[in-house]
């Protein structure tokens, strides 16, 4: 049977209505897809707590969490993830690719250009459709 993972994923904004995109390092699993920065929770963590501890470990800052955008839940050849993703904002600091190939600030109609992890892509079409619909 597939291992299933809960992973969760940032949505950071500026001001400018930017989103931080991460571009996943030639040695990760899924390489040179872009993601929302994040990662596995911990047993012992809430969903809130994984993602301010690892924005911190991958990017160097601290984030607030704010509302959920999607729950995916997405099945790989090998794994199976359930991917949660919230909106948040940088409070303190400045994000700096530690673990990833790049990172960059992305309008959000200009997300669908690029080439996403597959279980992020409910959550890009959605950060799309609420632009569109504003
Ligand atoms: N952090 C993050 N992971 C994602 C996203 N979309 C997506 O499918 N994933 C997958 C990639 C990984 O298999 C898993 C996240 O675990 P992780 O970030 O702790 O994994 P990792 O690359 O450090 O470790 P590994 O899986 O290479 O062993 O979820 C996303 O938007 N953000």
């Amino acid at each position: 049977m597939k291992k299933a993972i809960r992973v969760v994923g940032a949505v950071i904004m500026n001001e400018k209505e930017e989103v931080l995109c991460a571009l996943r390092s030639p040695e990760m699993t899924l390489p040179n897809l872009w993601e929302f920065p994040g990662g596995k929770i911990e047993k012992s963590e809430t969903p809130e707590e994984s993602l301010i501890r690892e924005i911190k470990e991958e990017l160097g800052c601290t984030i607030q969490v704010k509302e959920k955008v999607k729950e995916v839940h997405h099945e790989y050849p090998s794994i199976i993830v359930n991917l949660l993703t919230y909106k948040a904002k940088i409070i303190d600091g400045k994000p700096k690719a530690k673990e990833h190939a790049e990172l960059k600030w992305v309008p959000i109609q200009e997300l669908y250009t690029l080439d996403w992890a597959p279980a992020d892509v409910p959550t890009v079409n959605i950060l799309l459709a609420d632009k569109i619909n504003k």
